[in-house]
């Protein structure tokens, strides 16, 4: 598909039979903020997804680098939404939660938590997010100095333990390390075969998200939110604008599936 325009692309995608709409939560759905337990969607995102997920062929999901129980915590959606946690490691899908940890991986979790632990413990302002395939060392409250620092030792630590095949991934102020390694690629690949989706919705701000942008194929629309480079075909400058857009699809998907029936 090459739509001149966003508006030209929702029209599209509004009229395939079935729509997968899969969207980023943090910085995409949700302003950025200092605790990540205090982030939630914007009113007007919170009701297109609603709209959205009422609507028949339309599934619904939130693919977050966040860990399951946390994404269902600040998320608040019903169980009609998809959950992707850790970047596609966790699921919960109509209501059936699953996850790709076993207990070899919580044993290298354990250690990952100690090492990184006794590494973050030397920088004032930078904290450790337990999740349930690692840990993110968040440093969004120190200088962009101690943040580089700071991240820099968090690598050094892990890379002079006994742990291997840590997989790292980079965010907005915060460096994370899992012992799982899928990606929100991963996440879409799966939702598709899924939900036999015709077409995929993808919208995300961060660099994960380019794996989920990656993922998608001719025919999807994929959704930047902030500026290029991306593998996005659209950019658009904040969460309140990704909002719009879903308000829009909601619409025009709801026109289009009562036309249908
Ligand atoms: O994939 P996402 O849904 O975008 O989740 C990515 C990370 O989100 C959280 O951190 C980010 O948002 C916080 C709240 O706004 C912010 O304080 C932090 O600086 C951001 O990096 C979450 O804490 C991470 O675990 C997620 O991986």
């Amino acid at each position: 598909m090459t739509a001149a325009s966003l508006s030209e692309a929702l029209h599209w995608v509004a009229q395939v039979p079935t729509l997968l709409v899969a969207l980023d939560f943090d910085g995409t759905l949700a302003p950025e903020v200092d605790d990540p337990e205090q982030a939630r969607m914007l009113p007007a995102a919170q009701e297109a997804i609603g709209r959205l997920a009422l609507l028949p062929r339309t599934p619904v999901a939130l693919v977050s680098g966040r860990g399951l129980p946390s994404l269902e915590r600040v998320a608040g959606v019903t169980d009609s939404v998809t959950l992707v946690g850790s970047h596609g490691v966790e699921m919960r899908y109509q209501g059936r939660e699953r996850s790709l940890l076993g207990t070899h991986d919580l044993e290298r979790r354990r250690l990952l938590g100690e090492v990184l632990a006794a590494s973050v413990d030397q920088h004032d302002g930078v904290w450790l997010e337990a999740k349930p395939v690692g840990f993110a060392v968040h440093t969004r409250l120190v200088t962009h100095d101690a943040a580089a620092e700071a991240q820099r030792s968090a690598r050094a630590a892990v890379a002079a333990s006994s742990l291997s095949d840590i997989t790292e991934r980079a965010g907005k102020n915060v460096l994370e390390f899992a012992v799982r390694p899928a990606t929100k690629g991963d996440g879409i690949v799966e939702l598709r075969t899924l939900t036999g989706a015709d077409a995929v919705l993808f919208a995300g701000d961060d660099v994960t998200d380019e794996d989920a942008l990656a993922a998608l194929e001719d025919g999807d629309l994929g959704l930047k939110c902030g500026a290029p480079p991306t593998h996005a075909q659209f950019c658009v400058p904040a969460p309140a604008d990704v909002a719009e857009v879903l308000l829009q699809l909601a619409e025009q998907r709801s026109a289009y599936v009562h036309r249908r029936e």
